[in-house]
């Protein structure tokens, strides 16, 4: 059957997907473009297909961030707190376009939030992800002054991901940022030292941390280009990764 045999070639069996908040936004400032939604659900599906175990992270850089609202004036935990909000926003339209895309979804959550989603619970988590569902985890880590990378870190590590894979606006890691300086170099893999010690802005340096201290690959991609995600899944070469060289 062709799907036991995908994903008997995939590199990756179960994932841990960070998405990021601020690309659901498409060519607008604030908020979900649903064309973005639909064709990440697309995307997602076709990993499924493949039989690979899909954990999500959405970022919510497209509503609130903490440091950006202190910044105008509003005390730091209620900005944070007002971002991993957001993130649950961000993981109820992302379940829709899955669902409405025949991919059964989960949006669990590590603020409890009855009624809504489903409280954070590893075991509980590993169990749908074995039965095929794709989890959403949303609040990010639950706590003030992290960020949605440092929960996708986290929760990869917990779910026992064979890796972390960061879908961003630009196509890997670069000696700088490539938004900013049109002369940055691209890697095609570096170490976990070397992204610490260069202090490299693609992910945070506690996140980066994290995985070096538990030995998790992160691949950082360019989740804008068309079957990225799929071909780096059955180990194609896309974008850069970060692994302890
Ligand atoms: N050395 C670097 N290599 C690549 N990108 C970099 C680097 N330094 C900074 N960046 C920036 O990091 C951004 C990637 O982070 P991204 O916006 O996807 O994550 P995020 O802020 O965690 O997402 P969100 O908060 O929207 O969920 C890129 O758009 C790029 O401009
Ligand atoms: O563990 C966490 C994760 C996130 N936050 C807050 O949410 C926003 C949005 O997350 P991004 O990673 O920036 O997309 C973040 O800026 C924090 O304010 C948090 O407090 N704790």
């Amino acid at each position: 059957m062709a799907t036991i045999s995908a994903e008997r070639n995939a590199k990756y069996k179960r994932i841990l997907l960070k998405l990021s908040g601020e690309a659901l936004m498409g060519d607008g400032d604030f908020g979900i473009d649903p064309k973005v939604l639909d064709r990440m659900a697309l995307e997602i599906g076709q990993l499924v297909g493949i039989g690979v175990q899909v954990g999500i992270v959405i970022g919510g850089g497209n509503l609130f961030r903490g440091a950006a609202l202190q910044e105008v004036g509003m005390e730091r935990v209620t900005g944070d707190h007002m971002g991993m909000l957001a993130t649950v926003m961000n993981g109820l339209a992302l379940r829709d376009a899955l669902e409405r895309s025949n991919i059964r979804s989960r949006v669990m959550s590590a603020i409890p939030m009855s009624g809504v989603v489903e409280h954070y619970d590893r075991r509980t988590a590993i169990r749908y992800l074995t039965s095929g569902d794709v989890v959403i985890f949303s609040a990010g880590t639950g706590n003030p002054f992290f960020t949605t990378d440092s929960a996708a870190c986290l929760r990869g590590i917990e779910i026992d991901a064979d890796a972390v894979i960061k879908a961003t606006k630009v196509d890997g890691v670069y000696d700088k940022d490539p938004v900013k300086f049109p002369d940055a170099v691209k890697y095609d893999s570096l170490s976990y030292d070397d992204a610490l010690d260069q202090k490299l802005g693609v992910m945070d340096l506690t996140a980066i941390c994290l995985v070096r201290d538990h030995d998790m690959p992160v691949r950082v991609f360019n989740m804008n280009k068309a079957g990225a995600l799929l071909n780096l899944v059955v180990g194609g070469k896309e974008g850069t990764l970060i692994d302890r060289g």
